[in-house]
């Protein structure tokens, strides 16, 4: 099975498979990009965006016009443990308000010209509490990797996803700590903004998750462990696009969490994904260390929905834009150093 999969060890042997940079493509987008009337360098890391977009892409004269986002809603049984400042039922609430176009990520997507879905994921079925057993069965993880694959438009030029999932940040922090270590005190912040005491349950819960499930497998199994279907799906949408030759751009904690899973089952998963923004909620800077991405945008935001990678939107068309459309020494007859 090349490009689909109906089981985890059929993902596994899909992301074994993929296909890395169009190194004729790179060193062209280079070689144009040393040619635009411009000091070398003075565009700074849009230079570097553009090369990196055209290293998967190809194309020349790549603008960006078909931008996808795409939110994932989940529905955490860890939510019963007090971990967030709010109540499950907002996730469903909130899927509706994106449907109605009354949420952030509505006005963002459209600001930026992208499309927007929204994927809620059996929000009747919460995920097991992982203090307890593996947040979700293979048959719920394929399931959910499966639904993320499926949405991807592959006549998307780039792909945002991002989540809704009130508790997910308590999933993401037991990720991250299962992944990279340390203490779940390192891992573990404020998300919707629980208060001292919250703060203190919530890192005991993800210390409790983390003894029960670390250590076992790699990314992919982790992820199925303490994660959730909206993790799990925006971790196959990521891949899906790696197929179809579709930059990424990553979202805040939780969506940088469940990448990181897919790049520790499979190392290089990533490389058609840059990160969109730095979140306010405190370790998603160190999992972006360990991913070695350096964020687009550091705005503060800690809102999730996708909203800090669909805002990054526009930097990626600014950089193609530029990288597109501008003249070169030869053609504007300016003098190159
Ligand atoms: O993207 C982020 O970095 C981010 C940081 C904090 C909170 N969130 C959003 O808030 C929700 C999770 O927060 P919590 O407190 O319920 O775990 C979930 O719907 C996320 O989209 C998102
Ligand atoms: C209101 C609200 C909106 C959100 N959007 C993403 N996560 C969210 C969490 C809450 C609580």
């Amino acid at each position: 099975m090349s490009d689909t999969f109906a089981t985890l060890s059929e993902f596994r042997a899909v992301l074994a498979a993929q296909e890395t940079i169009d190194a004729a493509a790179q060193a062209a987008a280079s070689d144009h990009n040393a040619q635009l009337t411009k000091p070398p360098g003075a565009l700074g890391r849009l230079e570097d965006l553009a090369i990196w977009y055209r290293s998967w892409r190809g194309g020349e004269n790549a603008e960006i016009t078909t931008p996808q986002v795409i939110v994932f809603a989940g529905n955490h049984g860890v939510a019963a443990r007090g971990v967030s400042a709010f109540p499950a039922e907002v996730t469903e609430q909130m899927v509706l308000n994106f449907q109605h176009g009354g949420a952030a990520i509505n006005q963002i997507a459209r600001a930026n010209g992208a499309t927007l879905d929204v994927v809620a994921l059996d929000l009747d079925q919460p995920t097991a509490d992982f203090t307890t057993a593996p947040a979700m069965d293979e048959a719920a993880f394929v399931k959910a990797l499966r639904a993320g694959w499926d949405q991807v438009n592959p006549d998307a030029d780039v792909l945002v996803v991002g989540e809704m999932g009130i508790a997910n940040t308590t999933s993401a922090a037991a990720l991250a700590c299962a992944i990279l270590g340390g203490d779940a005190a390192d891992w573990t912040g404020r998300g919707t903004g629980v208060d001292d005491a919250g703060l203190a349950l919530k890192t005991k819960v993800v210390a409790e998750g983390v003894a029960l499930h670390g250590g076992q497998g790699d990314g992919l199994d982790t992820l199925q462990r303490l994660g959730g279907r909206e993790l799990a799906a925006m971790a196959g949408a990521i891949a899906r696009a790696r197929q179809e030759r579709i930059p990424v751009i990553l979202d805040g904690f939780i969506c940088s969490a469940a990448a990181l899973c897919l790049e520790k089952a499979q190392s290089g998963a990533l490389d058609h994904a840059v990160a969109g923004h730095l979140s306010a909620e405190g370790a998603h800077g160190k999992v972006l260390d360990a991913l070695g991405k350096e964020p687009l945008l550091q705005l503060g935001m800690r809102l999730g929905e996708a909203s800090g990678a669909a805002t990054a939107i526009a930097i990626l068309k600014v950089a193609m834009a530029c990288h597109a459309g501008m003249a070169t020494f030869a053609q504007a007859g300016v003098s190159d150093s």
